[in-house]
């Protein structure tokens, strides 16, 4: 997972080139997916397009003899404005398809971005908080993102590939029949620029490949400078030019590397631009002077040429268009790289279901934990029990790991080392939507949903979001109920100020708000990480009142750095450098005088 796709400056481009065709076959999988009947009538109508010009420059010779002989004195033939009629209509049929074609294209690329862009949320919520921490991940993730989006152009592409190649082929044949040499002098000048193309294509992506990590800072540069959340910092801070300054560095490295793959595109582009004219010259010099010597007719004439035309044009087109396709066909390598990542937390859909009623609790036996990519141990040799009908509260200084117990119990990690068990069976052998389904967890930077109360409340039980009562009654415990109660727009009203008609709420309205989503949840195990940090003093009294009725014969762990809050708790567990250094009630670790008594005194002391 942790390798580049591509080193840093490529290798091999042509291998590379060559490999990134097989994410063309899984492509044509996804496009006709998100619109099977777009897919084919786009075909059928291309098929038609492909064959037209054909059939026109037939038609145009026939013509052309009749004029010729016409004015040699000889008679029209009887068909002759017959033909001109066919001509016409031949051309305002191919301009019709065109936009029809057109049509469908813009269809096929409308559902390909929405069918993408639901797999790309769909697989980004499949994958665990292990694959979050890593950038070359998140870098990948935005490349997947861009490319879900704006794939019109590799569709257009991939529908004039099969019309160009079918064009191509009518000309051609057409022209090897009155000489093979002709078919020769117009590959020959087409080839070098395919080369010239694809090869610069592959800069090109190899040059995006390397510049992500430096546009993704410059993404986060302009959104933190721009921002609402920003905003107050950067002001009063005087930040804007040493962001701005910062953006510009960046920008002109990106800009230098542009501008030099540009000029040597310029150049060789041109150079062999040159090279396809003269073999397009070449095979025309060739018709005329067959011509001179009396080998073609007026009408052969005309349809030669017009098929030297045609086929360069359309065999160049090929080539073009197909070093497109590995270009984008490059692109996708990451949005497929994507799809293919897998959780490294197993979410085990067949395992054990969670008991409807834990009978022991949850155990950490010897659990150490390190981050994932890092070597620092958070957890070490850990202990600890949570029995059922306990509310434990989790102490500690900052950064001890108490958070991390809470993203271990709920499996958004595994541990290291050890086991966590719950009833006696180890975690991962249970169904990981299941377990979810049995805890209520808020965390300390818990989400604040820019939609309405309603909403933000019932994302805790989707199925009851719009259960009123519930949601009601929810509200009430956490006290939520008094901040909806002052809304204009009640439990529809919404919230943060991303769009029209939100408002923005208090650090502590918004904890209320997301205390109420736990509630609404009636999990056997309910874990609040700082849930009255926000909260004044008497709102804290009020929650923690209604709180330990509502956890009565739950199991409840509780984080916090309030000794108020704390105290209530059944049992006290303080964690230090990873580790369980003492436990008791309130009591009995305020005789043991050690250090949860210390740090009380401490806190105490200061509101004396
Ligand atoms: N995603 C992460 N990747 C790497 N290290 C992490 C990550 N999250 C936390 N840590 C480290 O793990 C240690 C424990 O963090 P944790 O959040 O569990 O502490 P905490 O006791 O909850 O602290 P606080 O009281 O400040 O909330 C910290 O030293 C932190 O630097």
């Amino acid at each position: 997972m942790n390798e580049p796709l591509l080193p840093a400056k490529a290798q091999s481009p042509w291998l590379e080139r060559l490999r990134a065709l097989r994410n063309v076959p899984p492509v044509l999988h996804i496009l006709w997916e998100s619109g099977p009947w777009v897919v084919t009538w786009g075909l059928i109508l291309r098929v038609f397009v492909a064959v037209l010009p054909f059939g026109i420059a037939k038609v145009a010779a026939t013509i052309l003899n009749g004029i010729a002989n016409a004015l040699h004195g000889q008679n029209l033939p009887g068909n002759f404005w017959v033909l001109v009629a066919t001509e016409v209509g031949l051309n305002v049929a191919l301009g019709l398809l065109m936009r029809v074609i057109d049509y469908t294209d813009a269809l096929l690329a409308n559902r390909y971005t929405q069918h993408v862009s639901v797999r790309v949320m769909d697989q980004a919520a499949r994958l665990d908080l292990t694959t979050y921490e890593d950038p070359v991940f998140y870098d990948r993730l935005e490349r997947a993102r861009v490319q879900a989006t704006d794939r019109l152009v590799l569709i257009q592409q991939l529908g004039r590939l099969v019309q160009q190649v079918i064009t191509t082929l009518t000309f051609s044949v057409a022209l090897a029949w009155a000489s093979p040499w002709l078919v020769l002098l117009l590959a020959l000048g087409v080839l070098p620029s395919f080369v010239g193309e694809t090869h610069f294509a592959f800069l090109g992506y190899a040059k995006n490949f390397r510049q992500t990590p430096a546009k993704r800072q410059m993404d986060y540069l302009r959104q933190v400078a721009g921002s609402r959340e920003g905003a107050k910092e950067v002001k009063l801070f005087g930040l804007h030019r040493f962001f701005t300054d910062r953006f510009k560095a960046l920008a002109s490295q990106i800009y230098r590397e542009d501008v030099t793959l540009a000029r040597s595109k310029l150049l060789m582009g041109g150079l062999l631009g040159v090279v396809s004219t003269l073999g397009y010259y070449g095979a025309y010099v060739y018709v005329v002077w067959r011509a001179l010597a009396g080998q073609y007719d007026i009408g052969q004439f005309a349809f030669l040429t017009a098929a030297i035309q045609q086929a360069s044009s359309n065999l160049q087109q090929v080539f073009s268009t197909a070093s497109g396709i590995a270009d984008q066909a490059l692109f996708l390598t990451d949005l497929l790289a994507f799809f293919e990542m897998k959780s490294i937390v197993d979410p085990n859909p067949g395992g054990r279901r969670i008991p409807e009623s834990i009978v022991e609790g949850f155990e950490f036996r010897n659990v150490s934990f390190a981050y994932p990519g890092t070597t620092r141990t958070v957890l070490k040799n850990f202990n600890m029990k949570l029995r059922r009908g306990e509310r434990i509260a989790l102490i500690g200084e900052n950064g001890q790991g108490k958070t991390t117990v809470v993203k271990l119990i709920t499996r958004l990690y595994d541990p290291t080392e050890g086991q966590i068990l719950l009833d006696g069976v180890d975690l991962r052998e249970y169904s990981l939507e299941d377990l979810h389904r049995h805890i209520g967890v808020i965390f300390q930077d818990f989400v604040r949903f820019e939609m309405t109360a309603r909403e933000n409340i019932g994302i805790g039980r989707i199925e009851h979001m719009n259960n009123q009562p519930e949601v009601e009654s929810a509200a009430h415990k956490s006290l939520a109920d008094t901040v909806v109660a002052k809304l204009a727009g009640g439990y529809d009203q919404m919230l943060g100020r991303r769009f029209e008609g939100g408002v923005e709420l208090s650090g502590g309205e918004w904890q209320k708000i997301a205390l109420a989503r736990a509630y609404l949840r009636d999990a056997q195990l309910l874990i609040l990480d700082e849930p009255t940090a926000a909260l004044d003093a008497r709102s804290e009294l009020e929650v923690f009142e209604r709180f330990a009725e509502l956890t009565e014969g739950k199991m409840a762990l509780l984080i916090s750095h309030r000794f108020s809050t704390v105290r209530m708790a059944d049992r006290i567990v303080v964690l230090s450098g990873g580790r369980l250094i003492e436990e008791g009630n309130h009591q009995q670790l305020m005789a043991a005088g050690g250090v949860y008594a210390g740090m009380f005194e401490m806190q105490a002391a200061s509101y004396r």
